[in-house]
């Protein structure tokens, strides 16, 4: 069934966002006014109970304008938050989520995923896997993510097909490799049937979605190690030539980076190869950054390249702790990323979490009070610093008037006298929390059960049974 289609409405609540890395700005009682276009329309940040509150509709013209709108109200302990933006993802490695063992990157990769990702060449089977994951992704709050598919046009365009009939923001990229580090049966067979293929899916991609408004192509060329010096170029030229952004993977691990210095000896580091064959710039998304030299740091920070950071799947598959702190302080643009299945979720909130973790660990490492991100901080990243790195800044991550419509409807659970069920979440509340404590209960204890509802450009992409405006999906 198609999403339904948007009409201007009226959401009734608590609404919190990021409006710096540090601050998170809650606002108990407000109104979000959103036009028929997705767009947020006017914001009306307190003394707001009821619609007739809301300033907006004293004015007559407005009153007219406005008179059908729909209105949402968000009845006890809850808020509307921005949608999660996934900068970094894998929808084929879907049903390998939680399967890693004790392994780590290079043999996870053989064991695993590629394998896993081969078996996309079953068009039946991708489109069950897809269908699922675009479903489980929008549930936990996620309204944009950056996908890497596998190396079929057929079913990576499939991935595209979905994501716009089910209205989720999507980077998708059909994964180049051309090297022999990849089986025989799940490789490009040359450069040239490479950049065939990968612009062969960019142009469908362009074709279902001319403006991008939902579905954009990016180049990925899957990592160094996967591909040839010929293919990175040619990738690089691709991306260029099209307009369009790249995804790859950096220095994720230490025998990755070994490895890497053996493929390419005449590179200086593993960055170098990136910068030499064209493929960093500022539409550039790289996702873990782990063992990076500061000469690496300056050349990512000097192109002006994206960042994803993947906490999750640094500790399952043992990376390594990031150093987000430093990274930031340096003045790179840094995301969250699932990795499925890297990743053992598929979960932004869950990886906001992570996040933490890994920099308390990290903390723990170098005695470095600084080096803990806070529960602000990584919610930031989660929203602005994603929404930054997809190059859609200005437009999702925060409320703004003139910003879409990417939101989701968090509720958390209330305890009464009586109360002694659980259907309301994970997250129980007692009534005497401030509003900051129970953002920090959602982050530290919250999950999919709590995202009751969840808008792309306006549009009703996800409901649960605890939603209970209007309006089907
Ligand atoms: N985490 C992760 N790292 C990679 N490096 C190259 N391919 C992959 C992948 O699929 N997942
Ligand atoms: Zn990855």
């Amino acid at each position: 069934m198609a999403a339904s289609t948007p009409i201007p409405t009226i959401y009734l609540g608590a609404i919190v966002h990021s409006t710096s890395l540090t601050t998170l700005e809650i606002c108990p009682n407000a109104a979000i006014g959103v036009d028929s276009s997705g767009m947020i329309a006017f914001i009306e940040k307190e003394n707001v109970s009821t619609i007739s509150d809301v300033q907006f509709l004293q004015n007559p013209q407005n009153q007219t304008t406005w008179s059908h709108a729909r209105i949402i109200t968000l009845h006890g302990h809850g808020f509307f938050f921005p949608g999660f933006i996934d900068t970094h993802n894998h929808a084929p490695q879907h049903p390998n989520t939680g399967l890693f063992g004790k392994t780590t990157l290079l043999d996870w990769l053989q064991t695993y995923t590629f394998p896993m990702e081969a078996s996309f060449s079953d068009l039946a089977r991708a489109k069950r896997i897809y269908q699922n994951f675009v479903g489980r992704t929008l549930s936990h709050g996620t309204t944009t993510c950056a996908y890497y598919a596998t190396i079929h046009v057929p079913a990576t365009n499939l991935l595209a097909d979905i994501c716009l009939q089910r209205g989720q923001r999507a980077l998708v990229g059909r994964v180049c490799m051309d090297s022999e580090l990849s089986p025989e049966d799940y490789r490009d067979a040359s450069v040239s049937s490479s950049v065939a293929d990968s612009v062969a899916s960019i142009a469908y991609i362009r074709s279902i979605d001319e403006a991008g408004a939902i579905v954009r192509p990016i180049v990925t060329p899957r990592f160094a190690p996967s591909c040839t010096s010929e293919c990175l170029r040619a990738m690089g030229a691709v991306a260029k030539r099209h307009q369009v952004f790249v995804q790859t993977h950096i220095s994720e691990n230490k025998s990755e980076v070994e490895l890497v210095k053996t493929l390419f000896p005449l590179s200086r580091d593993y960055a170098h190869v990136y910068d030499s064959h064209g493929i960093l710039g500022e539409r550039t998304i790289l996702a873990h950054a782990v063992h990076l030299t500061p000469q690496e740091r300056a050349t990512i920070l000097a192109r002006k390249a994206k960042i994803s950071h993947c906490p999750a799947s640094n500790t399952a598959i043992t990376s390594g702790c990031c150093p987000v702190r430093s990274l930031l302080d340096e003045g790179h643009t840094i995301g969250l990323g699932t990795d499925v299945s890297g990743g053992f979720s598929p979960s932004i909130l869950e990886n906001v979490r992570q996040a933490i973790w890994v920099s308390r660990h990290l903390s723990l490492q170098t005695g470095k009070e600084a080096d803990k991100l806070s529960t602000e901080e990584a919610l930031y990243l989660a929203t602005r610093g994603g929404a930054k790195v997809v190059g859609l800044e200005g437009k999702v991550g925060g409320f703004e008037v003139g910003m879409e419509w990417d939101a989701q409807m968090v509720k958390l659970g209330e305890v009464d006298e009586a109360e002694d069920r659980f259907e309301s979440g994970p997250v129980d509340i007692f009534g005497w929390e401030s509003w900051s404590e129970m953002v920090e209960k959602w982050v530290y204890s919250g999950d999919d059960r709590n995202t009751v509802a969840v808008w792309v450009r306006g549009r009703l992409v996800h409901r649960t049974g605890r939603f209970e405006g209007s309006g089907e999906v």
